[in-house]
């Protein structure tokens, strides 16, 4: 089924929350939440189409925006393609010039309101940051690692990925209770890349599967309270990813590293190829570092994920 493009918006006031209004109960996914928009029209590109939904249910005028996610999602009676841009700046007073109920909503409440099925990782895109953290090389010892591992908090590190391949079970066991809780203070969320018999041994908020765990598993190995993420490589393993329900990927490498020299860099073009593809939101990861937030997002993905970049020296 060729898929409808809507422009979707997310729009954020001065307290972060985000507008949602109540679809009409006699369209299609009536009664549900949703961000504003509506169908790109014939002859209308997507900037033009947002402008217009948005002065037309909201009365606002649209200046400046950038993209979130882009979803394509089957309904049995349809498919929608949703382009979501976050709106960064704009004029007037938002209002439902449709008669639609609106709401601003807190990021952590939006699971409360009743929304479509193809909202879920716009959701998803909201609640994660646009740097994405993988701890450095594998500690010798546990007090300079957490060092380490504070000073990179310190400098509004949200999201972390606790990877030390080269540890025990047990080592890593105690590594990541020490994290944890470290991560907590900071009011960050910390993966485990552990191996998956350590999956649910572990006090985290997720999981991160490395693409050859991705290939053993059938099920989702932790509950959909819980982050799961994955790295992958190429379109095969973003659609393994997509069927074991992960939350979200990182993709490698974007750009040529010095801890990969062998490897074959995708670049910013083939990456944002790949995503058009992809339902979820996906980190460039691979000679990258904050600077190329911009870009990582204008191609389509979430931001950033490294090690060398972030890692603080201890
Ligand atoms: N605006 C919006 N549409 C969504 C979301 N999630 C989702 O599945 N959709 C679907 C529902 C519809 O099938 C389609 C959007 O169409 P729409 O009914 O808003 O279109 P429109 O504003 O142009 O309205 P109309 O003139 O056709 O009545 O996308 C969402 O969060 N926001
Ligand atoms: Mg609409």
């Amino acid at each position: 089924m060729f898929p409808i493009h809507v422009a979707v918006a997310v729009i954020q006031n001065l307290e972060g929350k985000i507008l949602l209004t109540r679809r009409q109960e006699h369209t299609h996914q009536g009664g549900l939440w949703e961000f504003p928009g509506g169908k790109v029209e014939r002859r209308e590109d997507l900037a033009q189409a947002l402008r217009r939904e948005i002065r037309e249910e909201l009365g606002i005028e649209v200046i400046t925006h950038q993209p979130l996610i882009s979803i394509t999602h089957a309904y049995p009676e349809k498919t929608v393609r949703l382009d979501v841009h976050s709106i960064l700046k704009y004029a007037g007073v938002p209002y439902g010039m449709e008669g639609q109920p609106l709401e601003w909503v807190s990021i952590e409440a939006l699971h409360d309101y009743p929304m479509p099925a193809a909202d879920r990782p716009i959701c998803n895109a909201l609640k994660l940051p646009d740097t994405y953290l993988i701890t450095g090389p594998d500690p010798k010892a546990m007090k300079p690692f957490l060092r380490s591992l504070e000073v990179s908090l310190d400098q509004d590190i949200k999201l972390v990925q606790l990877r030390a391949p080269g540890l025990s079970d047990d080592e890593y066991r105690s590594l990541a209770a020490a994290a944890y809780k470290l991560c907590q203070r900071y009011g960050a969320k910390m993966l485990a890349n552990a191996s998956l018999g350590l999956i649910d041994k572990i006090d985290t908020d997720g999981v991160h599967l490395t693409s050859l765990q991705l290939t053993k598993l059938s099920d989702r190995p932790v509950s959909s309270g819980k982050w799961l993420a994955a790295s992958c490589h190429n379109q095969r393993e973003l659609e393994q990813a997509a069927a074991l329900g992960v939350d979200f990927c990182v993709l490698s490498p974007v750009l040529a590293t010095a801890s990969h020299p062998q490897a074959n860099p995708l670049g910013w073009d083939q990456f944002s190829e790949h995503l058009k593809h992809v339902n979820m939101p996906v980190y460039a990861l691979g000679g990258l570092d904050r600077k190329h937030i911009p870009q990582a997002k204008m191609a389509g993905g979430q931001g950033i994920a490294a090690i060398s970049a972030l890692w603080a020296q201890g």
